[in-house]
């Protein structure tokens, strides 16, 4: 703007450019602090959960450990000879949990690789992809008591897309129980937002005995997931 408030042409193209290259070189400067700031937060947390030290400290690979020991306290779920899977496995903290409780089989599969463990069969796969859930199932020797899914998706910041992509994997869990698990066998998976929505609880409430919501201690009092228990399937 020149002295007396008018603007003058500065050349062609100029003003805007400048004006632009500005704008970018900010809002890199704002994502790059708010990056560094929230793993700052994430680093600062971790230290400061006892979880994650008792976890370190027991030996497991995840305080996610913890969910289970504490649902399966409430709940009854793992028993000696089970045959168990694990959906969303990584990095393995449930199946250590399981196998330590004496399960016959376990079998899990994540998208991520996950260090082998003795006492489970791990896929790296998709729980979407059939020929990934067939290469699971190759670890059972027969239908499985107990279909666990701690499941969850990558965020996209985007509220709506995050909640139809979870509800998708809690379906997906669903259905996946309702096919495989043997008669009288049990279902745990995380699900968000006040709990399951009413189709999966429909059809929960139509295949097993039993339909109940979780929350363990160890669940972050911040954190939306919840989780939902249904004992007693009668069948598909
Ligand atoms: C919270 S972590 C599971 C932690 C685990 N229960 C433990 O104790 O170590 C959720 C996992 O779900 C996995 N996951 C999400 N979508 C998946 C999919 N379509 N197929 C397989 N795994 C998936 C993610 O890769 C992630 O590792």
């Amino acid at each position: 703007m020149s002295d007396d408030g008018k603007r003058r042409w500065k050349g062609p193209g100029k003003e805007s450019k400048n004006t632009s290259g500005r704008q970018m070189s900010e809002r890199k400067v704002i994502a790059h602090r708010a990056k560094n700031e929230s793993s700052k937060r994430w680093i600062e947390r971790q230290l400061q959960d006892p979880y994650v030290r008792k976890a370190k400290d027991e030996g497991y690979r995840a305080r996610a450990a913890y969910k289970l020991l504490e649902i399966d306290e409430k709940m009854d779920l793992l028993r000696k000879g089970q045959r168990v899977v694990d959906l969303g496995c990584a990095p393995g903290g449930w199946m250590q949990v399981a196998v330590k409780k004496g399960a016959l089989e376990v079998v899990g599969i994540d998208l991520l690789p996950v260090e082998p463990m003795e006492g489970a069969h791990i896929i790296e796969g998709d729980v979407t992809n059939p020929e990934d859930v067939e290469a699971m199932l190759e670890g059972l020797s027969g239908a499985p008591d107990l279909v666990l899914s701690d499941m969850a998706a990558n965020t996209t910041g985007h509220k709506q897309t995050d909640h139809l992509r979870t509800v998708a994997l809690v379906e997906m869990a669903v259905a996946f129980a309702v096919e495989h698990l043997a008669p009288g066998g049990s279902f745990c998976s995380k699900v968000f937002q006040g709990g399951a929505t009413k189709e999966v609880l429909e059809t929960l409430k139509a295949h097993f005995k039993t339909v109940k919501h979780i929350k363990p201690p160890s669940s972050r009092a911040g954190s939306p997931e919840i989780f939902v228990v249904a004992k007693g399937f009668k069948g598909r």
